[in-house]
C-alpha cells in the first residue's frame, strides 16, 4: 500500500517555470485532491511523478520511482490528459495489447469493461467514443493491473453526472481497501465530496497540503450570521471584541474572527436580542478562490455582457 513522496519537484519550458520545488505526501486509504487554476502545474506534476517528463526532484512509491517499479501497471495506474488510443485497434484490443505487455490475464479485460460499462462498446474503436467513454476507457486501462495506487487527471472530464457520481463511488472504494488515489480536478464541489485530503498549487508552487477540512476551516469566509433587531448595537460591540462585522442585510450581520458561542454570549451580556445565530460554513470553491487568489495564470479580465456567453483572458489556453 503505497505511500508517495514527491520531493523537490521542479520543470520550466523555455525558461519559465511551471512546477517550482513541489514536495508533498499522498497517503495509503485517502483520496487526495490535487488543485490549483488553469496552468498551476498539475499535469506537469503528474507527469514529473511518472518519470514521462524530465525535470528536478524525486518521486518514490513505497521508496521506489515508478521507473524502477517491476511491472508498474501493478503498481500504479494512471490516467493522463493525452490518452494514447491506437487508430484501427477495439477498445478491448486497445486493453488486450496493454495487458499482454504487462503479463496480466486477458480475462481481466474483460473484467474492467464490464467495471466501467464499456463491455456493450468493447468491439467499437476508441475514436468513435464519446469524451467520456474515452475517459472511462483511459479508465479501463488505468485499472487494468488492479494497481494500489492511481493517479489520474482530470478523470471526470465529460462524464455525465451519472458517471461523475460512479466515479467518486469508485475513488471512494478504491481508497477505502487502503489504496492511494492522487486526482486533479477543477470540479470543486465533487472534489469536497470525495476526497479527504487537498493538495493545493498555484503558479507551479505548494499553496497547501493536510486535511481538507483543516483547509476548508482555514477560509475567512467561516462566518457566523446573526439576526437582531439591534443590528448596530451589536455591530459596535462585537468590532469592540476584535470581530470583522459585515452587514449583510437590513437586521443581519456576519460576523468573523470570533466563534459562534462567543457571538451568543456578547450579545447576551450587552442585552441584544438576537432573533437567529447560525454558522456559515465555506464553501470549498470559496476556500480554494481565497487561497489561490493572485496566483492565477490565465486570469479573467473581463465579465461577459448579461445575456452573453464566454470571457475575455489575458492569455493563451493551458494545456
Ligand atoms: N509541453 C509544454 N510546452 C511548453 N509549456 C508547457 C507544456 N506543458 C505545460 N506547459 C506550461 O506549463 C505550465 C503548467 O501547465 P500544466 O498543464 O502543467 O498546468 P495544469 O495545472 O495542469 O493546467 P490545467 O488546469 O489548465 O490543465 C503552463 O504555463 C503551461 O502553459
Amino acid at each position: 500500500m503505497a505511500v508517495i513522496e514527491a520531493r523537490s519537484l521542479g520543470k520550466s519550458y523555455a525558461g519559465k517555470p511551471a512546477v517550482v520545488d513541489l514536495s508533498f505526501d499522498v497517503q495509503p486509504g485517502s483520496v487526495t485532491g490535487f488543485l490549483g487554476p488553469n496552468g498551476a502545474g498539475k499535469s506537469t506534476t503528474m507527469r514529473l511523478m511518472l518519470g514521462l517528463d524530465k525535470g528536478a526532484g524525486t518521486t518514490t512509491f513505497d521508496g521506489v520511482p515508478f521507473t524502477s517499479l517491476d511491472r508498474p501497471m501493478h503498481h500504479v495506474g494512471a490516467l493522463l490528459e493525452a490518452k494514447p488510443f491506437h487508430p484501427t485497434r477495439t477498445a478491448r484490443n486497445h486493453l488486450r495489447m496493454l495487458a499482454s505487455a504487462s503479463g496480466i490475464p486477458a480475462r481481466r479485460v474483460d473484467e474492467v469493461l464490464e467495471q466501467l460499462g464499456l463491455s456493450s462498446v468493447a468491439r467499437k474503436k476508441p475514436r468513435t467514443f464519446s469524451m467520456g467513454m474515452g475517459q472511462r476507457l483511459g479508465l479501463a486501462a488505468a485499472l487494468l493491473g488492479d494497481p494500489h495506487t492511481l493517479i489520474l487527471d482530470e478523470p471526470a472530464n465529460g462524464l455525465d453526472p451519472q458517471g461523475i457520481q460512479w466515479i467518486r463511488e469508485l475513488l471512494r472504494g478504491f481508497a477505502a481497501q487502503g489504496r492511494s488515489v492522487f486526482v486533479s480536478s477543477h470540479l470543486l464541489p465533487e472534489m469536497a465530496l470525495m476526497a479527504d485530503q487537498l493538495v493545493v498549487v498555484g503558479r507551479g508552487r505548494l499553496i497547501a497540503s493536510g486535511p481538507i477540512q483543516d483547509f476548508v476551516r482555514s477560509s475567512r469566509r467561516n462566518a457566523v450570521l446573526v439576526r437582531t433587531p439591534q443590528a448596530t448595537d451589536l455591530a459596535d460591540v462585537l468590532r469592540g471584541r476584535g470581530a470583522t462585522v459585515e452587514a449583510v442585510e437590513p437586521g443581519a450581520l456576519s460576523v468573523s474572527g470570533l466563534d459562534l458561542e462567543t457571538v451568543g454570549d456578547v450579545a447576551f451580556d450587552a442585552g441584544i436580542r438576537l432573533h437567529e445565530l447560525s454558522p456559515r460554513t465555506a464553501t470549498l470553491e470559496e476556500a480554494f478562490l481565497e487561497a489561490t487568489e493572485g496566483a492565477q495564470e490565465f486570469e479573467a479580465h473581463a465579465r461577459p455582457e448579461p445575456g452573453t456567453t464566454g470571457s475575455t483572458t489575458s492569455g493563451e489556453e493551458a494545456s
